[in-house]
């Protein structure tokens, strides 16, 4: 049908959707098929269509040619959906259990046609509603170790590594990222967006040049240090779970960069409940930072013994050494994502669905103290102990 034939890119419709799923023999029979726009995110549009009769469903994820959560004064490729499905398929090489199947893609369409995960919460809204995800940490710790280590130098060739580092070149989306997580937050622009009741607190942020200086030190090592092949975005709202399972989706965002971007929006986005919860419930957001490093360090230490190409890999030093470089970048990296979150563009519900205004306004500075120490202080934090520690100091005080 019309969506399949033309070789132009157009917006799907729940109808045209519907035809392109019939079209891709995905179903048989259109008079069952239920389909909704459920796209809740910044950028795109997702299509959910359900076999009622046979309870089968599928996603369709079309990437629009601007940024849907401003309009179409923000143009934006949509050569990010092929970047998405690519890093999706690449991922799910080392972690397939961890990402959703890939069935189709079309490049002049945008589109990504994927598992149905919609069996599983979004872990951002289920954290807030107070759900645990008993498992959540360790499969995000195998994720990350195994998705970074295997895409690195240390286990590729290193000319398939550059190939890789090609083919995942993503600068406009980085380029959200430079601007949005690195520096509007730092400085006096349009696009921040926080409280008449925190304008003193953020005076000070952008006047503070101790902290901007580190702050360019870190968005220095997001240009330049093409280290693995990220997901680029990995925050709460990315990460389907359940108590059994975990999935992570939306990798538009990926390209080569730091080892420790992706631990430290991980990172991040866990301290927001640590932030909002207290008690008991606050340890066991603890207790998943706690163990996403944990295995982390296991997995990745394990991937290195066995299958790293690095004649340097003997030298006993090397492997701690950048182990611990993963793990300071990855706090410094948790300091830009909590200001980020709080003050400039695309905030977390964690905060903003706060609705008495002075426990909001106070969990965000605390949010944006806890940023500045991480980013501050994070060359004398020594390990995830002492990381725990001064995240609740920072907290209590
Ligand atoms: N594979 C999937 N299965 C079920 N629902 C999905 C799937 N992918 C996305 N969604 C739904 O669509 C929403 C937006 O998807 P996302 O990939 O985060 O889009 P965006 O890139 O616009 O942020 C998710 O929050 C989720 O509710
Ligand atoms: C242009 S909005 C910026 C923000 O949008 C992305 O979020 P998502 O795709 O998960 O909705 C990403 O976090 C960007 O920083």
């Amino acid at each position: 049908m019309a969506v399949l034939t033309e070789n132009t890119y157009k917006p799907l419709t729940v109808e045209s959707a519907i035809n392109l799923a019939i079209n891709l023999q995905l179903f048989t029979n259109k008079e069952n098929l239920v389909c909704k726009e459920i796209g809740d995110g910044n950028l795109n549009l997702v299509f959910h269509i359900v076999d009622n009769e046979k309870q089968k469903g599928i996603i369709i994820k079309q990437a629009l040619p601007y940024a849907k959560v401003v309009g179409e004064s923000w143009p934006l490729t949509i050569h990010r959906s092929e970047i998405e499905a690519n890093a999706l398929k690449t991922h799910g090489e080392f972690v397939s259990h961890l990402v959703p199947k890939v069935y189709h893609t079309d490049k002049t369409l945008a589109i990504t046609v994927m598992e149905d995960l919609s069996h599983l919460t979004i872990a951002r809204t289920g954290l807030i509603d107070g759900q645990n995800y008993p498992l959540l940490s360790s499969h995000v710790g195998e994720y990350l170790a195994k998705t970074l280590f295997y895409t690195s130098d240390y286990a590729l060739h290193p000319f398939k590594k550059k190939d890789l580092v090609k083919q995942f070149s993503n600068p406009e989306l980085c380029k959200i990222t430079e601007d949005l997580v690195f520096t509007d937050p730092f400085f006096d622009v349009d696009t921040n967006d926080f409280e008449e009741e925190l304008k003193d607190t953020v005076r000070e942020i952008w006047k503070d040049a101790s902290l901007k200086f580190e702050v360019a030190k870190l968005k220095k090592q997001f240009l330049t240090e093409t280290e693995a092949l990220l997901h680029g975005d990995l925050h709460t709202g990315s990460i389907f779970a359940s108590i059994t399972e975990t999935k992570v989706i939306d990798p538009e965002f990926a390209f080569y960069g730091p080892f420790g971007f992706d631990v430290g929006q991980f990172f991040a986005n866990l301290i927001f409940q640590v932030i909002v919860r207290t008690g008991e419930q606050r340890q066991v957001i603890l207790n998943h930072l706690e163990k996403t490093w944990d295995i982390f360090q296991t997995i990745f230490t394990d991937s290195w013994q066995k299958d790293c190409l690095e004649p340097f890999a003997e030298i006993e030093s090397y492997l701690p050494y950048i182990l611990g470089k993963i793990f300071t970048d990855s706090i410094g990296f948790a300091g830009c994502e909590l200001i980020r979150r709080t003050i400039g563009l695309s905030h977390v519900k964690d905060l903003d669905g706060i609705t008495d205004i002075k426990v909001r306004i106070a969990a965000k500075k605390t949010a944006l103290k806890l940023g500045r120490a991480c980013i501050l202080y994070r060359h004398k934090i020594n390990g995830m102990e002492d990381y725990i520690s001064f995240i609740k100091q920072n907290i209590n005080e």
